[in-house]
């Protein structure tokens, strides 16, 4: 139905509703990308960050570190920082020293650049030119700035100047699962829409010399993006028929964690605090955030009908469904798989990620879908996506992986 108005010369003009898609959004193309400035073996990190940073002497933290490199289940990540850059900005290095302007100068470029290469890749899969794409939403926790990375990422792609951008700042971890969220909602609400996600994460806003409350920061982030293209029917000619169906998408913030985890911008760059509850915090409120998923949204007994019940039948159905979870470190994967009672195998495209990149924040849940669609001729029809950051905050959606 439309509605009527003037046009100021007596002209009827009728505004006409853009109608709303035709079933679920989709996935319609997946790319990821890393820097090629650094390839970091995690057996020779913690030598090579007290080298470059001239904390040798700091033998019991260099000690500790190396102790939690070992049990991260890490083999190697990649980085845009390299040693030559460090060694030309000396401030990058001190704290009593203001860096975040040359921190925010590297990622102006960085971020951006970064993004692109993994859109490319899903564009590609998808089929359609750039031009087509209707709406971007960005994520990273290097925006500093505005017009920031989602207009540079427009021009470098040759997106048209109607694209609608958003750009979603600090949200950390979770961010790439927002990113997806949102794209959904865009997608579903928009007939014909196309939307392109980009996830772009440098830890060289963040990076600086090993202390004591850093140790797992410097173990397990790393660098990297990650692009999807989403859209709902009717789908275009040439397009790739959907890899992912996004079911349902909701957002739970865990009450009284706000202390847990978080990031705060400083005049020496990005300081991030990651307490030592994180993992049992996720541990403890992750089934109740599923559970909630599967039931479309509902916080009761009232299962949505079209979506499978993780609670029908006798036994654990958690072990019928894949997993997209992020990889945020070891010891929150290890919880999830003893909350929900998960066989070894269920998380395994996670642990590949983190073995082969570390968390990579926002970008990392990209990388696990990636990964997923590689073994999607094994996988069974009904899945959960979950991504975490400050808050505590929990992204879960439910996957549904077309035949
Ligand atoms: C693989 C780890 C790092 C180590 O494994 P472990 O050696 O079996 O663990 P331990 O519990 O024995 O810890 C080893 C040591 O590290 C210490 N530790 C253990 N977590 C801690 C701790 N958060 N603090 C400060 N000491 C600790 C712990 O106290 C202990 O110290 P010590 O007794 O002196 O040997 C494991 O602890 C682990 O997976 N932790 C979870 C990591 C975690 O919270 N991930 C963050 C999720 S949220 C997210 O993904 C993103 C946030 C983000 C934020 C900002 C950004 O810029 C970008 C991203």
């Amino acid at each position: 139905m439309g509605s009527c108005g003037s046009n100021g010369h007596g002209t009827a003009v009728v505004v006409v509703p853009r109608p709303h898609a035709e079933g679920p959004a989709a996935m319609l193309g997946i790319g990821t990308a890393n820097p090629t400035g650094v390839l970091m073996p995690q057996d020779v990190f913690a030598d090579t960050l007290f080298r470059i940073t001239n904390s040798d002497h700091l033998t019991e933290l260099k000690h500790k570190l190396t102790r939690i490199c070992g049990n991260t289940g890490i083999d190697k990540r990649h980085f845009h920082l390299t040693e030559e850059t460090l060694a030309a900005h000396p401030e990058l290095l001190d704290p009593e020293l203001p860096s975040l302007g040359t921190r925010v100068d590297m990622t102006v470029d960085a971020v951006p650049k970064l993004a692109q290469r993994a859109a490319a890749k899903a564009i590609a899969e998808w089929g359609r030119p750039p031009a087509d794409i209707t709406h971007l939403v960005f994520t990273t926790y290097s925006a500093c700035g505005a017009p920031s990375a989602d207009l540079r990422l427009a021009t470098l792609l040759g997106l048209r100047p109607t694209v609608s951008r958003t750009i979603l700042s600090l949200h950390g971890c979770y961010g790439g699962g927002r990113a997806l969220g949102l794209a959904k909602e865009l997608a579903e609400n928009n007939r014909g829409a196309r939307v392109l996600v980009a996830c772009s994460e440098t830890t060289l806003v963040c990076f600086g010399a090993p202390d004591g409350g850093n140790l797992v920061g410097h173990a397990i982030f790393g660098d990297g993006a990650g692009a999807v293209i989403v859209g709902a029917g009717p789908f275009l000619d040439g397009e790739q028929r959907p890899i992912f169906e996004m079911v349902h998408a909701m957002q739970t913030t865990v009450p009284k964690t706000e202390h847990a985890l978080g990031m705060q911008v400083t005049g020496g760059g990005i300081d991030f605090h990651l307490s030592i509850q994180v993992p049992t915090l996720i541990g403890q409120n992750v089934e109740r955030c599923l559970l909630n998923a599967f039931r479309g949204g509902h916080d009761d007994d009232d299962d949505d009908a079209h979506l499978p019940s993780p609670l029908s039948g006798n036994g654990n159905k958690w072990n019928d469904f894949f997993w997209a979870v992020h990889p945020g470190g070891r010891q929150i994967l290890d919880n999830i798989d003893k909350v929900l009672k998960l066989e070894p195998e269920k998380l395994a495209a996670s642990r590949h990620v983190l073995r082969e990149y570390g968390n990579m924040s926002g970008a990392t849940i990209v990388f696990v879908l990636d990964e997923l669609r590689q073994r999607r001729s094994l996988l069974p029809e009904w899945g959960s996506m979950m991504a975490f950051g400050p808050g505590i905050t929990i992204e879960t959606m439910v996957l549904r992986c077309p035949r």
